[in-house]
């Protein structure tokens, strides 16, 4: 069959590739149906990604958070119209060892490997996870990015001291939200502090046990462990923030991706102790653990539906332009595309 492949060709500027694609394979066939816009992706669509990596990566269909429909299973274990989230990472290998998102040879879409803007994916078996019907499909969409919290979550608990009083969230934005709640809901006996910019971000924080705006941060303030969600030029003021909060012996997991590289203050990282985290992406295992805890917390999908932003409704490529343009000037919350195309 011919499939249509809508992969930026240069900073905002798309075009439409014909790839004709086999049925004889092992590959589920999804028809995409909500996607939505990560970080990542703005990163290419405005060429703010760096020259060297535009040219390496460019052409390439963009977006790695979305759902879709199974439309063909050759062994018929999924019927059609099956609802699913999708698993941007493609591993090639196993190790006993080293996670499937940590292994250079994994594959990522949207990466340098074409993500979910096509008129249909072709997935490996494992790439798949079911969704219950009745869940909320525009929050849905951006399971990915509450599997990255999940995963620096769960990779938190195997590495850091057992003390959890008390946990500081550095970025008042998505990541930020959702570590916030996930950490809220697995901890309801310890403190969640969020440290943020601005007031009427913080104002969404409603479960949260405190807020601080990041210049107005008691200086005797201390907290057991940190989580920073932040990226870009602000990491290295957050984690210079962190380092000086932090109770010795205390992790810091670091979430924010940023282009350049950034300067951390390691006198102190020695002298409190200090573990550091560095958690990217994630793999099957954290997608079944995500769904699993939205299904078993349906409060946790209805604070997510507070994240939902625009949603924007794509039968064109100027429709695509358009949610990502509008996305770039939204200062709260997730874009969602309806992909209609
Ligand atoms: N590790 C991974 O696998 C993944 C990483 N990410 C990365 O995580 C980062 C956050 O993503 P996302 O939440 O979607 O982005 P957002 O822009 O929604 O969130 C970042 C927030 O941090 C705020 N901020 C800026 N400086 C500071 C500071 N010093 N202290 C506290 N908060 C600050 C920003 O405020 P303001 O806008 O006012 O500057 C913004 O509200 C990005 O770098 C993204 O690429 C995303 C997905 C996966
Ligand atoms: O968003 C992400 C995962 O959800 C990652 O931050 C993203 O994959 C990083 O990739 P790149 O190196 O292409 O910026
Ligand atoms: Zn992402």
């Amino acid at each position: 069959m011919i499939n249509q492949v809508y992969r930026l060709v240069s900073p905002r500027q798309f075009e439409v590739t014909y790839k004709d694609r086999s049925l004889q394979s092992d590959c589920i066939v999804v028809r995409p149906t909500y996607l939505s816009i990560c970080a990542a992706d703005q990163r290419y669509y405005t060429g703010s990604r760096g020259k060297e990596a535009m040219e390496k990566k460019l052409p390439m269909a963009l977006i790695h958070e979305g759902i879709g429909k199974v439309v063909y299973d050759p062994s018929g274990e999924y019927k059609t119209g099956t609802l699913v989230v999708m698993v941007p990472n493609t591993p090639t290998e196993k190790d006993e060892i080293v996670a499937e998102n940590y292994l250079r040879s994994s594959k990522f879409r949207s990466s340098g490997y074409d993500g979910y803007m096509q008129d249909y994916i072709f997935l490996n078996r494992d790439r798949i996870v079911v969704l219950p019907e009745e869940m909320d499909p525009h929050v849905a969409a951006f399971i990915e990015l509450i599997t990255i919290a999940m995963h620096s979550i769960v990779r938190f608990e195997t590495k850091a001291h057992a003390r959890r009083n008390t946990f500081g969230v550095w970025g008042d934005g998505n990541l930020g939200f959702i570590t916030s709640l996930i950490l809220k809901k697995r901890y309801p006996d310890s403190k969640v502090i969020i440290f943020g910019k601005k007031q009427y971000k913080l104002d969404h924080f409603s479960f949260i046990d405190e807020a601080y705006q990041i210049d107005q941060v008691p200086e005797d303030l201390v907290i057991d462990h940190a989580f920073e969600a932040v990226g870009g030029k602000g990491s290295q003021s957050a984690i210079s923030q962190i380092i000086d909060h932090i109770y010795p012996e205390g992790s810091i997991s670091i979430m924010g991706v940023s282009e350049y590289p950034v300067e951390i203050n390691t006198r102190m990282i020695l002298e409190k102790g200090i573990i550091l985290i560095g958690s990217s992406r994630s793999g099957r295992s954290d997608f079944v653990n995500t769904v699993e805890f939205m299904k078993e917390h349906s409060e946790f999908v209805e604070y997510l539906g507070s994240l939902v932003g625009d949603v924007h409704e794509v039968r064109t490529i100027q429709d695509i332009i358009d949610a990502f343009e509008k996305d770039l000037t939204s200062s709260w919350g997730k874009t969602v595309m309806e992909w209609k195309i």
